[in-house]
């Protein structure tokens, strides 16, 4: 076997994906139950806040944790199957795993580090050492072979750790939160390399993330789970087009609100109405960014405008602007320059008008 090759074991017939699974864990008052499957070469990432099972589903899939129901097959064999009685130990599983800090083994240089998972395949130490010299070679660490991690840097150890899950030809990659223990510009750096290795792969990759960035930048598909449960599925682009949760709201950036449509006039829970560019009738999803909101001190006139008045709750930085959170009638956030916060001296308590032109807001059905 080459470099770049997977062993990707009795691979599933064209159309069929590499990991096919129903992911079930009972733990306490918490349920996973997650559906999920992922093609050969596709890299999918699963996201969700603090406690929606990210965690839990790795675990499952590592085989860390077994299932309580479902099951879980990947290239065609059955790793997990709690009705059939079949379970895989991790060790024989075709998985290779980058762990948010890495767990290199710290008295291993780089080199015994990534051969340790071929090794651990069967290949005899000769072997598995070449093997591992190529992939360090391409992470571009030849020189770095006989470094033991603590002489490395974080970017570095990051694809000691990424060269070491791959030296096994994983037909399912496992990456938790890979850049997460990384500061800002390397974490650019890493991520733009990361994104190249896994084009590279040609098994499945499941990215958990809590970073929308990484999640958008690396993954062709997204899968998100709130409380154990997928919420929202698809590409980068239909999900931050159309949230349908105030979580996934929050990660793309965008305010959201539910309400009821008619034609262009959408009437929200609390009673407020919003106008929209949209028709529709019928329950609906309104979003617009905080850029599209602008504040003023009195209540302005003007065109197709929602305008309402409301209070600054919080003010933070957000990149070069600043995020204005306000209540009122409804939450809402909005982005300001700094030089118009000053102009407007907004200052958490004051009141301001908000407005929100119909044609800067989507509404989109709810069902
Ligand atoms: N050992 C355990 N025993 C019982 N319940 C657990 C155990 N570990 C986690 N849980 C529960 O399972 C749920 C999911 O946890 P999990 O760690 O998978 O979430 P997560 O999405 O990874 O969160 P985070 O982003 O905070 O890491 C939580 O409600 C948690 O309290």
């Amino acid at each position: 076997m080459t470099v770049g090759q997977t062993v990707l074991g009795a691979a599933p017939p064209l159309g069929v994906p590499l990991l096919d699974a129903h992911l079930v864990v009972d733990r306490g008052a918490f349920r996973l139950d997650l559906p999920l499957t992922i093609d050969p070469g596709e890299v999918v990432a699963l996201l969700g806040p603090n406690g929606a099972g990210k965690t839990t589903a790795l675990r499952t899939l590592a085989g860390l944790l077994p299932l309580s129901a479902g099951h879980l097959t990947l290239a065609g064999r059955d790793l997990d199957h709690p009705g059939r009685r079949v379970w895989t130990p991790t060790e024989r599983r075709p998985i290779g795993v980058v762990f948010q800090d890495y767990l290199l083994f710290p008295h291993l240089s780089a080199l015994d580090n990534v051969a340790f998972g071929p090794r651990r395949h069967g290949m005899n130490r000769h072997q598995a050492r070449h093997r591992a010299a190529e992939w360090l070679a391409r992470m571009g660490l030849t020189e770095h072979v006989r470094r033991k991690p603590r002489q490395l840097s974080g970017g570095q150890a990051q694809r000691v750790a990424l060269a070491r899950a791959l030296a096994v030809a994983p037909a399912l990659l496992l990456l938790d939160e890979p850049l997460a223990a990384l500061d800002a510009r390397t974490r650019l750096d890493t991520r733009a390399q990361l994104q190249q290795h896994l084009a590279a792969h040609a098994g499945a990759t499941l990215l958990v993330t809590h970073d929308p960035l990484d999640a958008l930048v690396l993954a062709d598909r997204l899968v998100i789970i709130e409380h154990g449960h997928v919420v929202q599925e698809g590409s980068a682009a239909t999900i931050t087009a159309q949230p349908r949760t105030d979580y996934v709201a929050r990660l793309v950036g965008l305010n959201l609100y539910r309400g009821r449509a008619t034609g262009h006039s959408i009437l929200l829970a609390d009673g407020f109405r919003l106008t929209t560019g949209d028709q529709h009738d019928g329950e609906v999803f309104v979003a617009f960014p905080p850029s599209a909101v602008a504040l003023h001190p009195g209540q302005p006139d003007g065109s197709p405008r929602n305008t309402w008045p409301a209070t600054i709750a919080g003010i933070q930085r957000h990149g070069d602007n600043l995020r204005i959170q306000l209540t009122g009638p409804i939450e809402v956030a909005a982005d300001v320059t700094p030089a118009a916060a000053a102009q407007l001296r907004l200052t958490p308590g004051q009141p301001v008008w908000a407005a929100v032109k119909a044609a800067e807001t989507r509404a989109y059905p709810a069902g």
